[in-house]
């Protein structure tokens, strides 16, 4: 029954754990799969954006996802399916006050706008007002944990879990451990990945961690391969997946992830290196995100998508 199901992927492990309450800042694209795969598992789970609207939407995803999801698992019982959605979205519920609800979370995972001041005022801010025990972690594709933490006086209780795109079909998620993380911390870090049902992985707080330290120099040889019109950029997406066995080319990957999320990546890795070329910025991504093409997200970005 959905029941016994809904038990045997949420209560055990939850029970026993450290991290029950969970607070997700952000409710784009990571956030809101970060939530629901929470939520799945049993946790309790709050969703924080800056707007009643953006809540909105990240709840109708949410949903969305879920119904793919028990599409499958509920087949032949499509009753049992609704109410397998209606139980993991009874466990989220939404603020636009992040101050006022982490005041009963034992984590915080920040999924907001790769942008190092940003994260640091939002931490900053929660620090002073989350308990003592609450652990906080960013979602940063590459900004070094240590730099966001630096604006607590949380270091030990500070890390990093680094989740993929998307978050309910993806099965890793990269645990960082930065200079100040306890060795506590990072273990209930590991232990809450393995009770969200993810494959942890450990990393050292080193640029791009191990996915993006590999991912983003192929992503950006393939944009520069593009705009020297050495191959179009149907031909680069087809050649990487019947080539090399990808799931998606590099520009349909590129779209996926988003291309504001891109630029702050890549802007983020040239103003560290300003003499390596290949981080140097690429007028076609610029244009296209100074035109609102976001990628997939808007309806457009290197492809249409309506
Ligand atoms: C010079 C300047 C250049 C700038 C370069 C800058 C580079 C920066 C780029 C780095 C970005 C890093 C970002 C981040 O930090 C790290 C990441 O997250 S990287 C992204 C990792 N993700 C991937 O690589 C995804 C690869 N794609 C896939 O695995 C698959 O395509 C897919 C997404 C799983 C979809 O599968 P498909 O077969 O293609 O499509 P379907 O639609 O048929 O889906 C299959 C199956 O999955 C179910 N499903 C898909 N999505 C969801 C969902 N969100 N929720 C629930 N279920 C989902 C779907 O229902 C299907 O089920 P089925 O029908 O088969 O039962
Ligand atoms: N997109 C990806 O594939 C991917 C994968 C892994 C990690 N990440 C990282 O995850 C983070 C979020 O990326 P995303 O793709 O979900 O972005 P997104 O643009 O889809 O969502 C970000 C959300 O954060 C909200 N937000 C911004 N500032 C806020 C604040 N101060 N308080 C509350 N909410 C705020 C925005 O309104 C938006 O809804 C980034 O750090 C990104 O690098 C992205």
């Amino acid at each position: 029954t959905v029941s016994s199901i809904t038990r045997t992927l949420c209560s055990s492990a939850v029970r026993n754990a450290a991290i029950k309450h969970v607070t997700v800042i952000g409710g784009g694209l990571m956030g809101s799969g970060i939530a629901q795969v929470a939520a799945v598992t049993g946790h309790s789970v709050v969703l924080v954006d800056t707007s009643e609207d953006i809540l909105k939407n990240s709840a109708k995803n949410i949903q969305g996802s879920l119904k793919r999801v028990v599409k499958k698992k509920f087949a032949d019982k499509p009753e049992a399916g609704e109410e397998f959605v209606q139980k993991v979205m009874n466990n989220i519920s939404t603020s636009t006050d992040a101050a006022s609800v982490v005041q009963k979370t034992d984590l915080v995972v920040e999924a907001i706008v790769e942008n190092l001041k940003v994260k640091q005022a939002l931490f900053s801010t929660l620090d002073k007002v989350a308990p003592a025990h609450t652990i906080f972690v960013s979602n940063t594709s590459s900004l070094p944990i240590a730099d966001i933490a630096s604006s607590t006086a949380r270091l030990d209780r500070f890390g990093g879990l680094h989740f993929f795109n998307p978050v309910p079909m993806m099965k890793l998620v990269e645990v960082i451990k930065a200079a100040g993380t306890s060795q506590q911390t990072f273990d209930a870090l590991l232990d809450f990945t393995k009770a969200l049902g993810k494959h942890p992985v450990s990393c050292k707080d080193t640029p791009g961690f191990i996915v993006n330290r590999l991912l983003v120099p192929y992503m950006l040889e393939a944009v520069r391969l593009y705009e020297r019109g050495h191959g179009s950029k149907e031909d680069i997406d087809v050649a990487m997946k019947l080539g090399a066995g990808y799931p998606m080319g590099p520009f349909e990957l590129l779209d996926y992830v988003g291309l504001d999320t891109s630029k702050f990546i890549i802007d983020g890795w040239y103003e560290k290196e300003p003499e390596n070329p290949l981080f140097a910025p690429s007028p076609l991504l610029n244009k296209l995100v100074a035109e609102g093409k976001l990628g997939k997200k808007t309806g457009e970005g290197f492809y249409k998508y309506k």
